[in-house]
Formats: C-alpha cells, structure tokens, sequence
C-alpha cells in the first residue's frame, strides 16, 4: 500500500466509523462461543459452558465494531433465533463439520430459520468448524449435506474453520468487516 493510500485510509478510518450487528446461530456444541472468544481475544479452551440463553460481546476490528450476538444452539433456545436475527446485518450460521450425527438437523434448523419472511435476504454465512479433528466434512460435502445450493434467495457464503488452531478466522473476519454499514 502506498503512503498517500495508507493515509487516505487513516482519514476515513478517523470519519467513518463502521458497525455492524451479527447473530451467531447453529445447534448446541457447534462452537458458536469458542468462535466469538477467538475473534475477541484469540483465545481458545477445551472446558466451555452452554450458552444459557444469549450473550451480546462488542469486537472492534480495525474501524469496525462489531456487536455480536451470540445464541445458545439447545432446543429450547432455537425458537428465538428469529428475533435476534432481524435486524442484523448478517448472520453466522456455525456447524460442526465432524459431528454427522447432527447435520441433518442442523439443516432443518438452517432452512426452517431461512423460510421465516422477517429475514429475507439478509446475508448467510456459513462456518464449517472443528476441520482440525480427523473425519471432518470438506467444504463442497458440508455444502451439499446443508443444502447450501437451493438458498437463492440472499448472498451465502461457507468457509471451513477451526476455532482450535485458528484456522480461517481471519478471512472470516475479513468477510464480517465486508458486510459492516456505514454509521455517519
Ligand atoms: N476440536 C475442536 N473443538 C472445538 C472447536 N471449536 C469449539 N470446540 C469445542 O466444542 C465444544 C463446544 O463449544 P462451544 O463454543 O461452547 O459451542 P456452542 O456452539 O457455543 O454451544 P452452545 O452454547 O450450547 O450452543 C467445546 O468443548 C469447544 O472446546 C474446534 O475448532 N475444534
Ligand atoms: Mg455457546
């Protein structure tokens, strides 16, 4: 980058804030805190703790914040995904791609949120975690088991990831920073 770019980019950062609110979705187990833990602090543990409820966690990425919405994936949690998918400007859905017992319901979950009219074409990102253990699904396989090709109604994207190694975080948050919303 050039100095005179490098500059222009310091001014902007100065006048235009960036923000963006996500919800984090996907069945219990998935890795939806680990994730929110590695992109704040870039730290990772072995001992977690369902998500009772939800937990709201504030990252500033750059001249971005990011207000993340971090839902619990149990079944008696999943019926207000909804709500807190409205008004955000993308939500993450977050599968694990080595458990295969629990993709097809994690499908259902994904299309049965989807199908709701209040969320219509907001963006869908969708993270294949846990690839570090032996056995996980490679993108296109995790693609076609979530049914990913029939969602033509919004902009889907999927990456694989692991929150264990830190593997793809970064073009995650790069696509998060992306889809943020000009604040003044
Ligand atoms: N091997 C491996 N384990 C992971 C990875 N990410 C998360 N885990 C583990 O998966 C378990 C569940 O992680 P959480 O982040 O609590 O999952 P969650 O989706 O928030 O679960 P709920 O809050 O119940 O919905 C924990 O034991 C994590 O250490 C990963 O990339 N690789
Ligand atoms: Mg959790």
């Amino acid at each position: 980058m050039g100095l005179w770019e490098a500059f222009l980019n310091w001014l902007r950062s100065l006048f235009f804030k960036q923000e963006m609110e996500l919800s984090l979705i996907g069945l219990q187990n998935a890795g939806k805190t680990s994730l929110v833990n590695v992109i704040a602090t870039g730290g990772y543990s072995e001992d977690m703790i369902p998500t009772v409820g939800f937990n709201m966690k504030k990252v500033t990425k750059g001249n971005v914040t990011i207000k993340l919405w971090d839902l619990g994936g149990q079944p008696r949690f999943r019926s207000m995904w909804e709500r807190y998918c409205r008004a955000v400007s993308a939500i993450v859905y977050v599968v694990d791609a080595a458990d295969y017992e629990n993709l097809s319901v994690s499908r259902s979950e994904l299309h049965d949120l989807l199908s709701k009219p209040s969320l219509n074409g907001i963006p869908l990102l969708v993270l294949g975690n846990k690839i570090d253990k032996q056995g996980a699904l490679s993108k296109p396989d995790l693609t076609e088991r979530m049914g990913l090709k029939s969602i033509t109604d919004r902009e889907v994207c999927c990456f694989m990831i692991s929150c264990k190694n830190s593997t793809n975080i970064d073009t995650v948050i790069d696509w998060l920073v992306k889809h943020s919303k000009s604040k003044n």
